[in-house]
């Protein structure tokens, strides 16, 4: 419940500093606060500390160096131990990949005026089709992670063997775009997850953005109601307008840490009339 709350305290800080960028610029670069509120929402829950942007700026400009490190430094600079590293991994996995899909799930639909919680955003089918839409357009962990073995010859359906003590990657991006196992793998339908249930959290090999079986992601469900809940407020307190002058959209894919757009998106966040944004003090 106390984790609940933060959460919400993030997407409102989110939405405040969306809404002062917009006054400040004309435009919104669509990457830092998400970022922001996804740091906060795992410092939250790791360290229950939270960061503000203009107040805490250095150690927040610390943080992201620290993610932006090859993890070698990052745990020299934590001086590793098992809890230090257990607590480490849950920042460093999980604040890249909850801000990239966030900002990559900005649609276009119309909630009504109210505070949404987790429960109201259970209620909106399209939304969650569009971010399982996004996960499996831009899956932002494209490679699950190479701690798989093969401990014996594994015969493979189309004839290939991997052989025993074979480290595997597996090319989760090349399953989401495949034509055999995606209608129009290339279109940005969210109607597909309309008509069919499937289950992004590892159960259906067809999209597994969080990897599946014992290495699968553990803040796979945190990730998802932040996200979608995120995702609702950013919609239900403003209509989003692209930028055509300055920053039209490019979806190009660049593989850093995450998959993420080679041209991060701007846009132009127009406060909606009834937002509560504009009736809060
Ligand atoms: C929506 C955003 C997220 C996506 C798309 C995502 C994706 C992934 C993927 C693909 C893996 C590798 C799984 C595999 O190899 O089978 C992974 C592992 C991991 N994720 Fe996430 N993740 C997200 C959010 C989070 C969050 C919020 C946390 C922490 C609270 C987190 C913590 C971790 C950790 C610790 C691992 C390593 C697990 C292991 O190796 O045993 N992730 N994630």
């Amino acid at each position: 419940m106390a984790h609940e709350t933060g959460r919400q305290l993030d997407c409102t800080t989110m939405l405040r500093d969306i809404a002062s960028e917009q006054k400040l610029h004309g435009s919104v670069f669509l990457r830092k606060t998400p970022s922001v509120a996804a740091l906060n929402n795992i410092m939250g829950s790791v360290f229950g500390k939270r960061y503000e942007q203009g107040k805490d700026d250095k150690e927040l400009e610390e943080l992201r160096d620290m993610m932006f490190c090859s993890l070698l430094t990052v745990t020299e600079k934590l001086q590793e131990d098992d809890m230090v590293a257990v607590l480490w991994e849950m920042i460093f996995r999980g604040t890249d990949t909850t801000a990239l899909l966030t900002s990559g799930s900005w649609l276009s639909c119309v909630v009504a005026n109210k505070t949404l919680t987790d429960a109201d955003v259970a209620e909106l089918p399209y939304l969650q089709a569009v971010v399982k839409e996004t996960l499996r357009i831009h899956p932002p962990g494209p490679l699950l992670s190479w701690a798989r073995l093969s401990t014996s010859d594994v015969q493979l359906s189309n004839g290939m063997v991997v052989p025993a003590n074979t480290t595997a990657m597996v090319n989760m991006w090349a399953i989401t775009h495949d034509p055999n196992v995606w209608i129009e793998p290339l279109e940005f339908k969210p109607e597909r997850f309309l008509k069919a249930e499937v289950d992004v959290r590892g159960g259906d090999l067809r999209l597994a953005p969080f990897g599946a079986g014992r290495r699968v992601c553990p803040g796979k469900n945190l990730g998802l109601v932040s996200v979608n809940l995120w995702v609702a407020k950013l919609v239900q307190h403003f209509k989003w307008v692209q930028d055509l002058a300055t920053h039209p959209v490019d979806l190009s894919e660049v593989l850093k840490l995450s998959c993420e757009m080679k041209f991060p998106l701007h846009a132009i966040a127009v406060e909606r009339e009834d937002s509560l944004l504009c009736h809060s003090p």
